[in-house]
């Protein structure tokens, strides 16, 4: 059983209250917390968009929600009816300033408590909204932003629109989420790198060859079409995502895991990414758009018919990038990162790549010397594998097969895993920094990016096609292949 540490009563108002990520993320993490007494139940949580709705109202769209998102094991009426009675709605339009003060009266009569204004909405919003808040008063000491992503489009306009949430909040009131942060198995990096010696000791060039990153998805466009399109997988995926995950397994330990500690460890990788030149884009890069295929027996539309049909559109729903990170450690392993929507299936997952043994004792027809390989599967069905050989059992001469060490969290732990919503809301109440990106950080993030996207918008060649269901455009493993290397998918 999970310890629990409860965190003080909150009130917290979630601009875009009736949106997806609300409906479908937020709300149900904070009933999971509530249901486990985690806060009390004079804490508020009020849902701000521009529509009239009731408070009544607002209840009853939780309630759909949670029957919808929690599962029915969790799912209890009475301790939802509960939460919902914490839940309120305001109409407020986060642009134009109307309904501020409509919040303000909400929340006047709990000056001191913790205020967590969630930014739900689209990013455009967060400046306007931050200065909204400002404005109606509403920011107080123990206030606190959670800016959802994207934060910019590049390294520009991610540092206008931080300036203004900076007109409003601190840096140590600001909460950039990342959601990958959050994952128990992506926290659990830091444990297996950090409180094993045995991995921590071979974490290097010398025993690594190289890092697969891989974050594959089966769905396609769902219900965001319009902002997918504009920000292709490059932006949604590799920016955030994926480039904490290749933080958290390059970076050095931490003298202390305070916020900034981690954070400045995270940001010295960041910086230590070697700059892509244009001809690196050419063999270091691979885009892709999924093609109509077929996943799981079902047929599905391609890219161009799930935007509608009417589009041409050159956005990368699939990107490969090998990157290379220029120090001590990291000089001569490549980290391969990986992300694609509609392929072959869903899976998110770390394939550590250890060199060759330098010399064999074994007779050539022992069979042949695989590497060792640590495969660290983010989700679904997380948990660690080692791959290493083994003597084949049996009395005649001695014949080698790779097999595995297989530790699966879902055996050794039999306990829930929290979605990533719920740890990040209660550290936001609890003022804990640890798991949410630093500005410098996000800076840093698109300094390296910036480059790459802006050298595959200028490539007159559009992203390679690939069949919906597959692993991604061949031009992906010919990529790895011409390094002398192939990729592992299971
Ligand atoms: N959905 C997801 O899975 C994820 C979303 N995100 C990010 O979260 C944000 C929201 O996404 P999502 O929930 O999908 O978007 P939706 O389009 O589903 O919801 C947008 C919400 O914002 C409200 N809104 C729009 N304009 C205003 C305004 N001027 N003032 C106040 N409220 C407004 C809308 O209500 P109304 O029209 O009534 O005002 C609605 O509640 C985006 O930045 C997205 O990138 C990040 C990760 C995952
Ligand atoms: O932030 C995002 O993440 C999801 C994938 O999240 P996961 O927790 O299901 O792995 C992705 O589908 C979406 O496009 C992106 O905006």
């Amino acid at each position: 059983m999970a310890t629990i540490i409860p965190v003080e009563s909150f009130d917290c108002a979630v601009f875009g209250g009736t949106g997806d990520l609300a409906m479908r993320k937020l709300l149900p993490a904070l009933f999971h917390r509530f249901l486990d007494r985690q806060f009390p139940d004079d804490s508020r949580i009020i849902g701000a968009s521009r529509r009239e709705v009731s408070d009544d109202t607002y209840r009853g769209l939780a309630e759909e929600a949670l029957r919808r998102h929690v599962p029915p094991e969790r799912f209890d009426l009475d301790e939802v009816r509960r939460f919902c009675a914490m839940l309120g709605h305001e109409r407020v339009d986060g642009r134009a300033g109307d309904g501020f003060d409509g919040l303000a009266r909400r929340l006047q009569d709990a000056p001191d408590k913790v205020r967590v204004f969630y930014m739900a909405t689209s990013p455009d919003l967060q400046g306007p909204i931050s200065r909204n808040l400002a404005a109606a008063k509403l920011v107080t000491t123990r206030s606190r932003v959670v800016p959802e992503k994207p934060i910019g489009r590049d390294l520009a306009s991610a540092r206008r629109s931080m300036d203004e949430v900076a007109t409003a909040f601190s840096e140590a009131q600001t909460f950039r989420i990342d959601h990958y942060l959050g994952k128990e198995t992506v926290q659990n990096l830091l444990a297996l790198r950090f409180a094993n010696p045995l991995i921590e000791r071979t974490w290097n060039t010398d025993a690594i060859d190289h890092v697969q990153i891989t974050v594959a998805e089966t769905v396609g466009l769902e219900e965001r079409g319009g902002y997918y399109d504009e920000f292709g997988a490059g932006r949604d995926m590799l920016l955030g995502h994926m480039l904490q995950l290749l933080c958290l397994l390059a970076m050095e330990c931490p003298t202390s895991l305070d916020a900034d500690a981690v954070r400045d460890e995270k940001v010295r990788i960041l910086r230590s990414l070697r700059p892509m030149t244009a001809a690196d884009l050419r063999s270091a890069t691979v885009r892709g758009q999924y093609t109509e295929g077929a996943i799981g027996g079902r047929p599905v539309p391609g890219y161009l018919a799930d935007l509608g049909g009417e589009r041409r559109s050159t956005t990368e729903t699939f990107a490969l990038v090998r990157a290379e990170i220029a120090n001590w450690r990291w000089g001569g392993t490549p980290f391969y990162l990986r992300t694609g929507k509609r392929m072959a299936t869903k899976m998110s997952q770390v394939v550590v790549f250890f060199r060759a043994p330098r010399f064999s004792v074994f007779p050539a027809d022992a069979g042949e010397l695989q590497p060792n390989a640590l495969i660290i599967r983010l989700q679904p069905d997380e948990g660690i594998r080692l791959a290493v050989m083994a003597k084949q059992p049996g009395p005649g001469g001695l014949r080698l097969s790779p097999t595995e060490l297989d530790l699966s969290f879902e055996t050794a732990f039999r306990t829930r895993y929290p979605d990533a919503y719920e740890r990040l809301l209660m550290d936001v109440v609890r003022g804990n920094q640890t798991l949410f990106m630093r500005r410098d950080e996000v800076e840093a993030g698109w300094a390296w990016m910036d480059p790459i996207l802006a050298g595959w918008a200028a490539d007159p060649q559009p992203p390679r096609p690939y069949a919906a269901g597959s692993w991604g455009p061949s031009a992906s493993v010919a990529l790895i292949e011409r390094d002398g290397r192939s990729w592992r998918d299971d």
